[in-house]
């Protein structure tokens, strides 16, 4: 878009792009101001989370369809219609007129016309906006909860409505957000002392040590906290899994899908940089920002190596952990871009590489050593599903019950994995197993 870079252009320019090609690269935001940049992962992560049903209202008062409309003209609208329904602080005016004011100046004064009576129509009904009535009741819930149709079918399938509902209802929230302290860097008393000071709010997770539930991570941005390695961010969730590794200090532990990074620099922590830690990922470009962070937070036990880990040359470890790519339906609150990103399709391919690389993991790890598989999915098949097939396979493997490690809030009901939900849990969804070689 050639108009002056803003929070509000460089978001329809994301967007656009999104559209285009489901590729969501928020860079173009760092030539904005800290404040400006954050607003732009705001405007993105709230308009992906509602599109349908931001979509569907735009419909109700065009005489063109959305799908009929220019990248630019659909992506002004939902952007300035958004801060209309949802984003309290802009008087309509001022939303309607910066659409106008934008739409003039990339697509020209027709465009600027188009978006003033589209937007203006919305407003005069706003306090009685249609809802959407399709007789199709799946299109019906994902219009109105702005989800793919074929999550909210096998969801709805799964759950039972209402179940399905809140479970939306809780990816369409702004999500919470977990820091963790670096011990290699410094001490939980002192990094509370140090948000205290900051006049950072927290509280202190009582289901893991070192974890702490925050409103946003940006004051830990500008003041440098996670450049200096004092702290990191990570959902509570995520930690589960290299906490039920349990690695130990002079330990050689294998991660397997490591980057970019945060549960290896966790497993550091837990090592207090004793032992080796040798972090694998395929992705050249997610490792470098493995590599940043192992000096950032001073993890000076991670080994990287870039590889296909279903083909490594490797002598066995005392712990794996294979945290497997896999659709992450559990975080779509954090990646709202996911739920539009991810096709029934893209489930299946994951599903076969996570049976591979489980496979393959296990070759790694020695007799009595441990082997943990996790997802930040909620789909069975990428979890228990996988598990079992696994274990349905190999009779070396077993699993170890999880309740030593974590809080029985977490687990399943035989206390042999743990999966979390965020309209239950508050947290992202993350699922894990412990697996024991036993021979
Ligand atoms: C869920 S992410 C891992 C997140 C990481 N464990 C963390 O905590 O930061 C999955 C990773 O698997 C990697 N991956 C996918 N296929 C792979 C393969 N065949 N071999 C190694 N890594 C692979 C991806 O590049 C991605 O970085």
């Amino acid at each position: 878009m050639d108009t002056e870079l803003t929070a509000r252009t460089v978001s329809i320019d994301l967007l656009i792009e999104f559209d285009e090609t489901s590729n969501l690269d928020f860079s173009p935001a760092n030539e904005l101001e800290p404040r400006e940049r954050a607003q732009v992962r705001e405007y993105v992560q709230n308009i992906l989370r509602r599109r349908s049903y931001l979509d569907f209202i735009i419909g109700e008062f065009s005489s063109i369809t959305v799908d009929e409309m220019k990248p630019e003209l659909k992506n002004i609208l939902r952007l300035a219609l958004y801060e209309m329904l949802f984003m309290g602080g802009t008087p309509d005016y001022a939303a309607i007129n910066e659409g106008v004011e934008i739409a003039k100046l990339s697509m020209g004064s027709k465009a600027g016309d188009l978006v003033n009576a589209i937007l203006r129509n919305i407003q005069r009904d706003i306090d009685k906006l249609p809802k959407p009535a399709f007789k199709d009741r799946t299109k019906l819930v994902a219009t109105t909860f702005s989800h793919p149709e074929w999550m909210v079918k096998r969801w709805v399938k799964r759950f039972g409505e209402r179940e399905a509902f809140k479970l939306m209802q809780a990816n369409n929230q702004r999500p919470s957000y977990y820091v963790r302290v670096n011990n290699l860097r410094t001490k939980t008393k002192n990094f509370k002392l140090r948000m205290d000071k900051l006049d950072i709010e927290y509280k202190e997770s009582d289901w893991l040590p070192g974890y702490f539930k925050v409103e946003s991570v940006a004051p830990f941005i500008s003041k440098d906290l996670l450049r200096k390695g004092i702290c990191l961010v990570q959902d509570i969730a995520a930690g589960f899994a290299p906490t039920i590794l349990e690695p130990e200090p002079g330990e050689t532990i294998y991660d397997l899908c490591a980057a970019p990074g945060t549960k290896s620099i966790v497993m550091s922590d837990m090592m207090n940089g004793e032992g080796t830690i040798i972090a694998v990922d395929i992705n050249p470009k997610r490792l470098e920002m493995l590599a940043q962070s192992a000096m950032d937070y001073q993890a000076e036990n991670i080994k990287i190596r870039q590889d296909d880990a279903r083909d490594l040359n490797l002598k066995l470890a005392d712990g794996v952990l294979l945290d497997a790519p896999c659709t992450g339906t559990g975080v779509l609150s954090k990646r709202a871009d996911l739920r539009w990103k991810r096709t029934e399709e893209e489930l299946e391919n994951s599903v076969k590489l996570q049976e591979e690389l489980l496979e393959e993991s296990a070759n790694h790890v020695k007799r009595g050593g441990r082997l943990v598989y996790s997802t930040c999915s909620i789909e069975p098949e990428e979890n228990w599903e996988q598990v079992q097939k696994f274990l349905d396979k190999y009779d070396n493997f077993e699993l170890e019950p999880l309740d030593e490690f974590l809080p029985e809030e977490v687990l399943t009901e035989d206390g042999l994995a743990y999966q979390t939900f965020p309209h239950i849990h508050g947290c992202d969804g993350h699922f894990g197993v412990r697996l024991k070689r036993v021979k």
